[in-house]
């Protein structure tokens, strides 16, 4: 997606520790007009595999995810940090680390929004090492539901995530693609893949 390259051209910035820090359109103010292109991309990329649930997990992934689910015409869930005593049992539950915040994080996905019926294509912001993304699928293995395919907004190439979830066998989509990044050479962003 040329014009979320560009954006992160103009407005990325890179931090210690090898993050990325996209805050101006991803993770902190969202961009209306690029984050429903986002959804457009995403689902021409889906649609044809026919997903009837868009799965993701909070908080940075759920604007790119309900701008998919809008384009797809189908329910968007995102699985929960924190356990809401809202959420009726049984629940499907997983561990992954937070990225950003440090530290492990439990997620709840509660079974009435996930099930055997489900054709699932879940949506991220970040591709990074993939462990988020690992996290997921194992939920939507536990809940009996189809995993049709996984997309994400920005993939960091040099942090190998795709080729950690390339077992799972499904289509991996990107819309922009860092190949590389340091303090002293700046960012290396293409269109994703
Ligand atoms: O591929 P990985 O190495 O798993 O990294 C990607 C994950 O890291 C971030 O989550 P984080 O919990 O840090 O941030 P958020 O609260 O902004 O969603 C991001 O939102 C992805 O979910
Ligand atoms: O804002 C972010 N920047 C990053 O580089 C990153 N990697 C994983 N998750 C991330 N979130």
């Amino acid at each position: 997606m040329q014009s979320l390259v560009d954006a992160i051209r103009e407005q990325g910035v890179i931090l210690p520790g090898g993050f990325l820090k996209v805050d101006g359109l991803v993770n902190h103010q969202l961009l209306p007009g690029l984050t429903r292109e986002m959804g457009v991309r995403f689902a021409e990329l889906f649609a044809p595999l026919k997903p009837n649930k868009v799965l993701t997990i909070e908080v940075s992934g759920i604007a790119p995810a309900i701008s998919a689910a809008m384009e797809l015409n189908v329910p968007m869930v995102y699985a929960r940090k924190k356990k809401p005593l809202t959420m009726k049992e049984p629940a499907f539950t997983a561990s992954s680390v937070s990225r950003t915040k440090g530290g492990n994080v439990d997620l709840f996905i509660s079974s009435e929004f996930l099930g055997p019926s489900d054709r699932v294509v879940i949506i991220d912001d970040f591709l990074a090492s993939g462990g988020t993304l690992r996290a997921l699928t194992g939920m939507i293995e536990l809940s009996g539901a189809t995993l049709l395919g996984l997309g994400c907004v920005v993939e960091k190439q040099f942090e190998l995530g795709r080729e950690f979830l390339a077992d799972l066998g499904v289509p991996i989509h990107t819309l922009a693609n860092i190949i590389r990044m340091s303090e002293h050479d700046g960012i290396e962003v293409e269109v994703g893949r």
